[in-house]
């Protein structure tokens, strides 16, 4: 199998939400969960998503498990690899989308790197380095409450400055708009003065193509699904897509069992959609607290569970509001707490599993990737879209036979988010 475009991703929600956009826009893709073991059968494809659990780990891991898939990538034929961030550019001072960003491009010869979170599709745009969320500058949106990375700049030349060794620039959108010779020529001038990152701007799917165009001339970009868009048309129009469409529909064969949704993000839309669930669904509350203490919490939430499930699809959430995450993170440590929570909300999951749930919604990156880890998933194939950024998955390879899963973003999706998943899948 070579492989046209690689991928790394940051995190498992956000590698599906890549691989569907890359699915939407003509690539047949896979989404494996790190480096797959040798002996799994992947089928034929243009592009692999290697998804990671590398967005708030100490940065040195992150580059060493980055550099690995990179490694496995090119081995299979992958000539541009992009490092999937997420659209809300979600780190801290201290990582990792500045340092895994400039050892990738080291480990392809040097060069200049173009990062861009924009993915106008969900509202993600940026201006003059500005990164907008919605109709908010980044650090007026709710990001400025996640729970891991709170972000509070929304000038991403400077976010992304405190993170790495060199210099970073600026491609603002007059040279976009001018077309790919016009953000080359920059690219060019940018690299001759040393800088070997720059911040791209981009409002419209147009700026995102150009800016795809000229990223394919590269090893190695950063960004969000706007720039896999741009990577997967610039492919296209290239003619150097092999022949074959990207079909969704064998990734939705029913699989029977007993459904569940399981959720750790604190986002806004989150917690709405887990109001709008109430109406329709028993939702369980977990409390943090007790979560931390030790194991009855999880004891009873498996207990809770087990008595609703057979009679229909059951919510488990540990998912609370700004101020209780504040509260538990002052007693407890930000780390220690999510941690432990997505330990919880992992064995939760894992149990469930073992009573025949085969149809899985997670919401949360860092708790997608707990779980999913727990359930040792090795990858999955990408099924039709059920929001955007948030495709149906089909598992391949996985020991507990086929599931369907849907692992959605924290800010993703609308507010019947949770009914419409379970409602693709059969
Ligand atoms: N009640 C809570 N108090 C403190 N932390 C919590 C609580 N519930 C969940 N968490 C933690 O908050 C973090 C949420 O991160 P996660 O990546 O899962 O969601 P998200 O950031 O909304 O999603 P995404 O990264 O896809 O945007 C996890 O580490 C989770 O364990
Ligand atoms: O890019 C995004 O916003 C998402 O795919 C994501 O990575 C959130 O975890």
């Amino acid at each position: 199998m070579a492989i046209l475009l690689g991928s790394i991703a940051d995190d498992y929600t956000g590698a599906s939400d890549l691989a569907n956009t890359l699915t939407k826009n003509g690539l047949r893709t896979v989404q494996t969960v790190g480096i797959p073991d040798p002996s799994l059968a992947l089928p034929d494809v243009d592009a692999v998503v290697v998804s990671l659990k590398i967005r708030s780990v100490p940065a040195s891991d992150a580059i060493a498990a980055a550099a690995s898939a990179e490694r496995w990538l090119r081995q299979r034929g992958a000539g541009h690899v992009l490092y999937k961030i997420c659209s809300t550019f979600d780190s801290t001072d201290a990582g990792n989308i500045g340092p895994v960003t400039e050892a990738l491009s080291e480990a392809a010869g040097g060069g200049v790197v173009l990062v861009t979170p924009a993915f106008p599709e969900t509202g993600r745009t940026v201006y003059l380095g500005h990164l907008f969320v919605g109709g908010q500058p980044l650090n007026e949106s709710p990001l400025r409450d996640h729970p891991l990375n709170p972000m509070h700049d929304a000038n991403l030349v400077r976010v992304l400055t405190r993170q790495s060794r060199n210099a970073v620039g600026l491609i603002d959108l007059t040279t976009i708009a001018a077309g790919p010779g016009a953000v080359k020529a920059r690219l060019d001038a940018l690299s001759t003065a040393g800088i070997t990152a720059v911040i791209a701007d981009a409002i419209f799917e147009r700026d995102l193509e150009t800016l795809g165009e000229v990223a394919l001339e590269t090893p190695v970009s950063t960004g969000a699904s706007g720039l896999g868009l741009g990577l997967a048309r610039a492919l296209v129009r290239s003619g150097r897509k092999s022949s074959g469409a990207a079909t969704t529909a064998d990734a939705i064969r029913p699989v029977g069992g007993l459904s569940a949704i399981v959720a750790g993000s604190c986002s806004k839309a989150t917690l709405h959609q887990l109001d709008i669930a109430e109406r329709s669904m028993p939702v369980l509350r977990l409390d943090p607290e007790r979560l931390l203490a030790g194991p009855q919490e999880i004891a009873a939430a498996i207990s809770w569970a087990g008595d609703r499930i057979s009679a229909g699809p059951v919510v488990i959430a540990a998912s609370a509001a700004p101020e209780t995450v504040s509260r538990l993170q002052s007693l407890h440590g930000r780390e220690a707490s999510g941690h432990a929570i997505e330990t919880a909300t992992s064995i939760i999951t894992a149990e469930l599993v073992e009573r025949g749930v085969r149809r899985l919604v997670v919401a949360g990156g860092e708790t997608s990737g707990a779980a999913v880890d727990r359930l040792a998933i090795p990858a999955f194939l990408i099924g039709p879209e059920i929001a955007p950024g948030v495709p149906v998955l089909r598992t391949v390879g996985n020991a507990q036979g086929d599931m369907l899963l849907a692992l959605k973003s924290g800010n993703f999706g609308g507010e019947d988010f949770f009914t419409a998943a379970l409602a693709m899948m059969h």
